[in-house]
């Protein structure tokens, strides 16, 4: 029997936590998911430094469908990590990893990480009670549109709930907050069914848990009419509720 360690490693290096050090020190072999998340100063190589050992990238093919490699190394007695920027299981799709390896007869541990998710409720100080679905706008496959966001948000408006929107990332690519809220608009204007518009206040949360991140609430329109200086990605967005309680309306004017 052998060890999986699927280790959050937070948003940025001060985000290490030193329980996530200490399994990847334990590991035999440390892989970094290169594809679910992205930090301004996480790496391979930083990682490397940090805890001087290698730790080999790992791509999307590896860790969602080869993951052949992985179950072959816990088998010859290896203990292997995973490590992913923010938390290892939010968001992200390692569970079929932990239920195959557990399947098999290994041991699981999960190291939570500070997640982007949490993150952003708490910089937006709307109340968390009222999150609704989490949603990805993703890019058009074929010219083909999905609109799953748009259904998500609406689903969440109609129950009062705020959403949280991520950003796909596509060949190393990460949809910046404008691109994703002109995708949600077009949705609007063939569907018209008053989901989201230009006058909607949303939050914008930019390159969170690094030394230059912003967290700013403006409408749509302000986005989409370049009245805010957008950081390069990642980022995050979240459409609130349309029915805000007074407090949440005050702290959204704090963020600017
Ligand atoms: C699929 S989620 C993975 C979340 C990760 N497992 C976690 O717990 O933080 C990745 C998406 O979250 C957003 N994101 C991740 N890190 C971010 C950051 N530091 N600042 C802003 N947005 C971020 C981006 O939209 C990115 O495409």
């Amino acid at each position: 029997m052998s060890y999986l360690y699927l280790v959050g490693l937070g948003l940025s290096k001060r985000f290490l936590t030193k329980k996530a050090m200490d399994y990847l020190k334990d590991s035999d072999l440390i892989y970094f998911d290169t594809y679910t998340s992205f930090s301004c100063d996480l790496s391979a190589e930083s990682l490397e430094e940090l805890i001087g050992k290698r730790v080999i990238p790992a791509t999307r093919a590896l860790l969602e469908t080869g993951f052949k490699e992985i179950m072959s190394h816990l088998e010859s007695g290896k203990n292997v990590a995973i490590a992913s920027v923010g938390d290892p299981v939010i968001a992200t799709t390692h569970v079929s990893l932990a239920v195959e390896a557990k399947n098999r007869g290994h041991e699981v541990v999960v190291v939570p990480g500070v997640s982007v998710h949490c993150y952003i409720i708490s910089k937006s100080m709307l109340s968390s009670y009222k999150f609704g679905r989490s949603v990805t706008v993703v890019y058009p496959y074929n010219d083909v549109i999905d609109y799953a966001p748009y259904y998500v948000v609406k689903e969440n408006r109609e129950h009062g709930l705020h959403t949280i929107v991520y950003l796909d990332v596509k060949d190393g690519k990460f949809m910046d907050a404008r691109e994703a809220l002109t995708y949600l608009m077009k949705m609007e204007e063939k569907r018209k069914e008053n989901v989201i518009s230009r006058e909607d206040v949303v939050v914008v949360g930019q390159r969170l848990g690094c030394d230059d991140e912003k967290v700013i609430a403006k409408t749509v329109k302000d986005v989409l009419e370049g009245n805010l200086d957008l950081s390069p990605p990642p980022h995050i967005i979240i459409i609130p509720a349309r029915n805000l309680h007074y407090m949440e309306v005050e702290a959204l004017k704090c963020l600017h």
